[in-house]
This record gives C-alpha cells, structure tokens and sequence, in this order.
C-alpha cells in the first residue's frame, strides 16, 4: 500500500498506525498535493516502483467548508473544486493510464483494476450551507459517471461512494462553522465512525457497485428521493425556516 498526501508528518503518523496493527504490511509514503497534477503523476510512477502496480486506487483527498452564498469567499470556492474535483481528476488520470495499459497486455476482461473515487452525501443533493462543499461533490459524481462507461471496455471498474458525515478532525471544524440550517438537516443523519465508513466503501467495491451509498439516509438521497423530490424539497425547506427562527 502507498500513501500519497500533503503532510510527511501526518503521513509517517499513519504508517505507524497501519504498522502496529498490521506488521506484515508494506506501506510506501509519498508527500505532494493532489491539486498539482505533475506531481500526482510523478507520485504514482513512484508508488508503482515501490510496490508493483497499483491495481486498487481511492481518490480521498477531501477538504470541507461550510457557509451560505454569501459568507464565504470566492477563494473557498476555488479551493474546494482544486482539492475535491481536481485533486481526484489528477489521481484518476494516471491510475487509468497505467490499469488500461495492464488491462491491454493481459488481454483478458475486467483486469486493469479499479478506481474508488470518495464522493459524499452532499453529492446527491444540494444542501443550504454547501453552495461552496456540495458542487465539488456533484462535479466528482459528473466524472465518476463518465469515466465508467469510458474505462468498463479496458477492464478498470469505477466506483464512487457516497458518505454521510464521517467522525473526523475534519468535521470538527466543520460544525463550528455550519448555518443552523444546515446543522438541523445534516442532523437528521447523524454521524459514522471513519472505520465503519471505509469498512461499508470496501464492501460496496468488493459487489462492483458503482454508487456506493453510505447508510440508510444516504441510499435514501440516491434511491429515494428523486421519485419524491417535491416532498423533500418541502421537507428540507421545514427544517431549514425552523432552524432559522
Ligand atoms: C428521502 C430523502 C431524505 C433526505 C434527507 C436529507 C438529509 C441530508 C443529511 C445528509 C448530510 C450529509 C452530508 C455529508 C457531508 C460530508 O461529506 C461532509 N461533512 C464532509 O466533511
């Protein structure tokens, strides 16, 4: 396994807890940001050197920001779309590149591998408070769509999961800045622990599923509502004017 990131130090972090609960494991590092496509590129090269071909890639960098429209800068808008659309591009284009060109030499079936790309929730329906989060994630659903029909004849599988809120740092931070619209609808759904989630996307691939709802509400968003969308759409409207006072 190779781990590509930012943080070298958050990196030998969890190496370290990889290790400790699986000591046979090897586990590659690789430091660079998935917003700079050279580098990505540079790092998979790299990851392959290190451990063979990739045949299983997971496109999880992720960054969040919560707000309304106009609270929040035009800057936090671009950044999310760099890391959460772009920074999934960029992994997905080498993977692709290297699985297709496998896939061709064995000349076998579905055998180039596969790309997990880690949508959400929020990819499924707009939500107040995500005008800057829940495009990025509507945009990674646009790709994963594309890209399926696009690599099924060259043997890569592609797959997107959508979580709900996922206990992490991350979300932390998050709440502190949700409108209380927001904070009352994503209430509803409650939280998973980041084991659980992993644990539910890793099944959802092992089934070749290409959506991969996350718990109940989220196979409820993808599954459900679009036959009853009027009915939600005066559903979250509810929530949210109560939330507001
Ligand atoms: C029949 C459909 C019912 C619709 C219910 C809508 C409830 C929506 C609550 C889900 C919100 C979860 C959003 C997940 C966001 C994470 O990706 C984010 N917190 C990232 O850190």
């Amino acid at each position: 396994m190779t781990l590509l990131a930012r943080d070298a130090s958050r990196l030998a972090d969890a190496s370290e807890v990889l290790r400790a609960e699986h000591p046979e494991a090897r586990v590659g590092l690789v430091a660079l940001d998935v917003a700079d496509p050279v580098a990505v590129a540079a790092g998979f090269a790299r990851a392959e050197r290190l451990a063979g071909p990739v045949d299983f890639a997971v496109a999880c960098a992720g960054a969040a920001r919560a707000g309304r429209v106009e609270d929040l800068s035009p800057a936090v808008f671009e950044t999310l779309m760099t890391v959460n659309y772009f920074g999934a591009l960029n992994l997905a284009r080498p993977a692709l590149a290297a699985m297709r060109g496998r896939s061709e030499a064995d000349g076998e079936g579905p055998r180039g591998g596969r790309i997990l790309f880690v949508g959400s929730a929020a990819g499924l329906m707009g939500l107040p408070g995500y005008a800057a989060y829940a495009p990025t994630k509507f945009a990674l659903r646009g790709l994963a769509e594309a890209l399926r029909i696009e690599a099924a004849p060259e043997g890569v599988g592609i797959h997107i999961a959508h979580p709900p809120d996922t206990e992490t740092p991350q979300l932390v931070a998050e709440r502190h800045e949700r409108p209380p619209e927001l904070a009352a609808i994503a209430g509803t759904a409650g939280a998973w622990r980041a084991d659980k989630v992993a644990e539910a996307m890793l099944r959802g691939v092992a089934r070749g599923r290409f959506d991969i709802p996350v718990g109940a509400t989220a196979w409820a968003m993808l599954r459900l509502a679009p036959a009853v969308r009027p009915l939600v759409d005066v559903w979250l409207a509810r929530v949210a004017a109560k939330a507001r006072g």
